[in-house]
């Protein structure tokens, strides 16, 4: 049977409950997920504080549109997925569901996310995530993903946007302290994805993906992650120093900070095997830990009075 090409009775035989949560699985809810929450600090961090529809509309077009991007990216990405064991059981991969209904389905949350900033927020914000979908559908995963070990330095611009996409929803400008936001994410992007990497590297060189580890083995990306985790510690106390936030986010993110480095230390010495995976896991703590602490010393340090 052609690719893509599946039989109606085999869709029924899956039942509407399996089709619903494979699209579901499609969108990347966990990590759309940790998104929003950087994009809902991004809003509660600007001035003055936003009205309640223009934070629920504002999340729920970057939500639509950043899982629409997550289903293009399972859509071009179907036979390189089968080739590995972390992706194989994908909808797609697995040839579960017909890459047209993908298809239809990324195109649909795709023109509603963005419809939707362009309709109910600004321009802006509907221009710069239709650049970051765009981004990550297209430039990563249908060209950079292919052909350079710098993929996810460049491509990590498009899932960084997300605190500064959440503060132009509701100021309708951009400004330093959303960029140094977006920053922040950018460069832990490269400690939270090699740290992964290097634990799937056989996978990602039998696939024949150009990832860190593939090319320049595991001894250098083991160097990469230590020197991009301190980056990510020196980016991580610039809210601080350029006063956008109190000592409370300082003390938080010291903490968070040292944590990250001690398995981001552990990566690059390389003698516990099992510390890459450690790394990459805490990694998402530490993005979630970054963003409550900025929210948290936000109102605390400035209650009474109100944010
Ligand atoms: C180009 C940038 C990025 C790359 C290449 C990348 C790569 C990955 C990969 C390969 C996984 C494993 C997924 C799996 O096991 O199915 C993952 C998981 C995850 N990523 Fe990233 N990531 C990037 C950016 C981000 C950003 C910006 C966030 C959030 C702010 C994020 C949050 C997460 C979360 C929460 C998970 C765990 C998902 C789960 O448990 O299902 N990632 N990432
Ligand atoms: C509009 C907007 C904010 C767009 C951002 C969209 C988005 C969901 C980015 C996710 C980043 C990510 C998980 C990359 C991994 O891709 P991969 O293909 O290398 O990983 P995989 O092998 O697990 O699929």
């Amino acid at each position: 049977m052609p690719e893509g090409v599946v039989m109606p009775s085999s869709l029924a035989a899956a039942g509407p409950r399996r089709t619903w949560r494979d699209l579901w699985t499609l969108c990347k809810p966990r990590v759309v997920a940790v998104m929003l929450v950087c994009a809902l600090v991004g809003m509660l961090l600007a001035r003055p504080l936003p009205a309640p529809a223009a934070i629920g509309f504002g999340l729920l077009g970057i939500a639509l549109a950043a899982g629409g991007a997550a289903a293009f990216n399972h859509v071009l990405d179907r036979r390189l997925d089968a080739l590995m064991r972390r992706t194989a059981r994908r909808p797609l991969a697995s040839r579960r569901l017909p890459t047209p209904l993908a298809l239809g389905w990324a195109t649909l949350l795709s023109v509603a996310g963005i419809g939707l900033l362009f309709w109910r927020v600004n321009a802006l914000t509907a221009w710069l995530t239709l650049a970051s979908l765009l981004g990550y559908a297209l430039v990563y995963t249908a060209f950079l993903k292919r052909a350079t070990p710098q993929n996810i330095v460049i491509g990590g611009v498009a899932g960084a946007a997300p605190p500064m996409l959440g503060w132009t929803a509701v100021t309708g400008q951009l400004g330093p302290e959303p960029l140094l936001l977006m920053l922040i994410v950018f460069a832990w992007t490269p400690p939270h994805f090699w740290a992964l990497a290097l634990h799937k590297r056989d996978e990602y060189a039998r696939a024949g993906v150009p990832m860190l580890p593939v090319t320049h083995g595991p001894a250098f990306t083991r160097l990469q992650v230590w020197l991009y985790g301190w980056l990510t510690v020196a980016v991580s106390l610039l809210p601080f120093v350029i006063g956008m936030s109190g000592a409370l986010y300082l003390v938080g993110v010291m903490a968070l900070n040292a944590r990250f480095m001690l398995w981001n230390a552990r990566v690059w010495r390389g003698r516990d095997p099992r510390a890459p995976l450690a790394a990459f896991r805490f990694s998402i703590h530490y993005i979630l830990g970054v963003f409550g602490v900025l929210l948290a010393d936000h109102y605390l340090s400035s209650w009474p009075l109100g944010g």
